[in-house]
């Protein structure tokens, strides 16, 4: 087993146009660790995935990408190695979800002509199109997906090349409850088939944490509020704190849910 931690962010800052967006952020991934990014809406979840999927350098600060540290390796080799799930796909052609599958081992949107993939690899994409849920979808075109079963082809997809970390962002924006739940159970039964995967999930809405979730980070106004195992850092205080409003957290089988929660006072009427 590989030790050498999957992620390792060392008080990491980002500036953009003289704003600071990430301040003294550091983090640790390690094998088989599935964290999720929580914050409000400009908290900096982005500007840090960006970082961990080799998209972008710290302004001060150290990355280091599954042992390798930015600034010191070719980027976009980097990049290969990492499954990262991205809803905007901008994919042109009518292509069958098993070619979208096999897209993830050129690392393009678009099939490389006369790229031709082995029957293994065939296999393999057949395996996690089974996995994602898509058997009965093998056959059918990218514009005739659902926006639901279309991200989990780009997870299929992100998973061909074998990565050791897995990226998502925001993967279940713009899903109806069915299509939520779907993608949940499918990020689950990948994370128990693939034991060794690390994961970091973004979002804003603690219901779409899979059951699976082992770490957590809050951000707030660009800085970490807490981080580290799931069940020490959402509690209702912190997660209060990260979104600026009383918050009530409650888990049931695994899941999370948030309702704000009422002051206590004298019943009116
Ligand atoms: N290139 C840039 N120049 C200036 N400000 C930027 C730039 N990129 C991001 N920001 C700002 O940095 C802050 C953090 O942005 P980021 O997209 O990382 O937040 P987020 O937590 O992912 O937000 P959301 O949940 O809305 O997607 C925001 O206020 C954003 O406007």
């Amino acid at each position: 087993m590989n030790t050498t931690p999957v992620l390792r962010v060392t008080d990491a800052d980002v500036v953009r146009g003289g704003n600071p967006i990430l301040r003294e952020v550091s983090l640790t991934v390690r094998a088989g660790e599935h964290w999720a990014l929580l914050g409000a809406n400009g908290a900096g979840k982005s500007t840090l995935l960006s970082l961990l999927g080799a998209l972008a350098h710290p302004t001060r600060g150290t990355v280091e990408v599954l042992g390798h540290r930015l600034g010191r390796v070719d980027m976009r080799q980097l990049r290969s190695l990492v499954g990262h799930v991205n809803q905007r796909h901008d994919l042109r052609s009518p292509l069958k979800v098993r070619d979208v599958v096999l897209t993830g081992l050129t690392n393009t949107v678009e099939r490389v002509p006369r790229w031709k993939p082995t029957a293994e690899q065939v296999a393999v994409a057949h395996r996690l199109i089974g996995l994602l849920g898509l058997d009965d979808r093998l056959e059918a075109r990218w514009p005739t997906l659902s926006q639901g079963e279309r991200g989990r082809a780009l997870i299929a997809r992100a998973l061909m090349p074998s990565p050791r970390l897995l990226l998502l962002d925001e993967p279940a924006t713009g899903l109806d409850v069915a299509g939520r739940e779907q993608l949940i159970e499918r990020i689950d039964a990948l994370q128990h088939a693939y034991a060794e995967l690390a994961s970091v999930l973004v979002t804003h809405h603690l219901e779409e944490l899979p059951p699976g979730t082992t770490h957590v980070m809050l951000l707030r106004g660009g800085r970490c509020l807490a981080s580290g195992p799931a069940a020490g850092v959402l509690t209702s205080d912190q997660v209060s704190k990260c979104f600026d409003h009383p918050i009530r957290l409650t888990r049931v089988d695994g899941r999370w849910s948030v309702r704000a929660s009422r002051p206590v006072g004298p019943r009116v009427g």
